[in-house]
């Protein structure tokens, strides 16, 4: 019989499409093995009616998978599959990403309530709805369409667009990640893209890491044959600019990345408060060949951001968030 490789998801329908997406890729260059899905619920399933911030743990999305990759028992998997978006900067000392595919469109995207003939933000009338969890989106929108009011919507993809098409939750449009809406077959309600300066991304959007023990040198080797070099230089500069700029909590960070088939990575980047009343921004450009490199480019990017100013940004932020504590 032939060799099982188990891949954990969680159990929404877009984390199970992703977790597919590579099954299908190993599957391509491993004939001979078996790849099989697993699928758990984690944390941040659960919690639906809080905004995210104000859970202090950074793995609502990876604990209960990474307790299946340790475990040694009937329901251990080889490798998790992520959104790189969920993965916390600083994984727990015996994982690692092992590969970084190849990334969907990473931008937001707008989808107007079905009934409305909205098509983009600047069509919206004063004082709509806009359903997002997100602080880094309401940030960014406060700041440039102050006429906007804001709601938390939570919940999957799929939840998110059935509120949206409830009249009674009051929502005009919702802002989610493209990738999301064209993996699971929504593209055709996405009314408009959005990008800098209106809105730029998260740090790792679009992309799938995939996450395994540290040391496991099999499944390193198949998923060698299945990263994206270039995916993985542009979101290990994303993640290394978070890292550097989140003292334990997460900031409202928005990035917009470019490398061009010569190596030249350009990041632009911003901090913007929660009242979109200030903003950091900043862009930098160089040639990058190795993970080294991208981390390098990270911190010197970081390092530029707090040198416009997103070092108050973030010690108001993080104040804000120990007096709601
Ligand atoms: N926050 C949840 C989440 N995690 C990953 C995606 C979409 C896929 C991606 O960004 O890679 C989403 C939904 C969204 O933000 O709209």
């Amino acid at each position: 019989m032939s060799r099982t490789i188990r891949l954990g998801s969680r159990t929404s329908k877009l984390a199970v499409a992703q977790t597919e997406i590579v099954a299908a890729s190993l599957k391509e260059q491993f004939p001979q093995y078996n790849f099989e899905i697993v699928t758990k619920t984690t944390l941040g399933d659960n919690v639906q009616n809080m905004p995210l911030y104000s859970f202090g743990g950074k793995s609502l999305w990876t604990s209960e998978l990474e307790e299946l990759l340790v475990s040694t028992g009937p329901e251990s998997i080889d490798m998790i599959v992520h959104s790189l978006k969920d993965v916390p900067t600083n994984l727990p000392d015996e994982f690692k990403i092992g590969a970084v595919l190849d990334r969907a469109d990473p931008r937001d995207a707008l989808v107007v309530r079905s009934d409305l003939a909205y098509k983009s933000l600047s069509e919206l009338p004063s004082g709509s709805v806009i359903g997002t969890s997100s602080v880094r989106r309401t940030a960014q929108l406060r700041r440039r369409f102050p006429q906007f009011q804001f709601k938390v919507v939570r919940g999957n993809i799929n939840t998110r667009l059935a509120k949206l098409e409830d009249p009674e939750q009051g929502y005009t449009c919702l802002i989610l990640a493209a990738a999301g809406l064209l993996r699971l077959d929504f593209g055709y309600k996405i009314t408009q893209y959005l990008s800098s300066p209106d809105m730029l991304y998260a740090v790792g959007q679009g992309a799938l890491g995939v996450e395994i023990k540290k040391g496991d040198g099999f499944t390193q080797s198949l998923l060698d044959k299945i990263r994206d070099i270039p995916t993985t230089l542009v979101c290990t500069a994303e993640r290394s600019l978070m890292r550097s700029l989140e003292g334990g909590c997460s900031v409202p960070l928005g990035v917009e990345s470019n490398i061009s088939s010569d190596g030249v990575l350009i990041i632009e980047a911003c901090i913007t408060s929660v009242d979109g009343n200030e903003a950091a921004l900043s862009k930098l450009s160089r040639m990058i060949t190795t993970e080294e490199e991208a981390e390098t480019l990270g911190k010197d990017l970081a390092n530029q951001l707090l040198s416009q100013g997103a070092g108050t940004i973030l010690e108001k932020i993080n104040y804000e968030k120990l007096s709601q504590s």
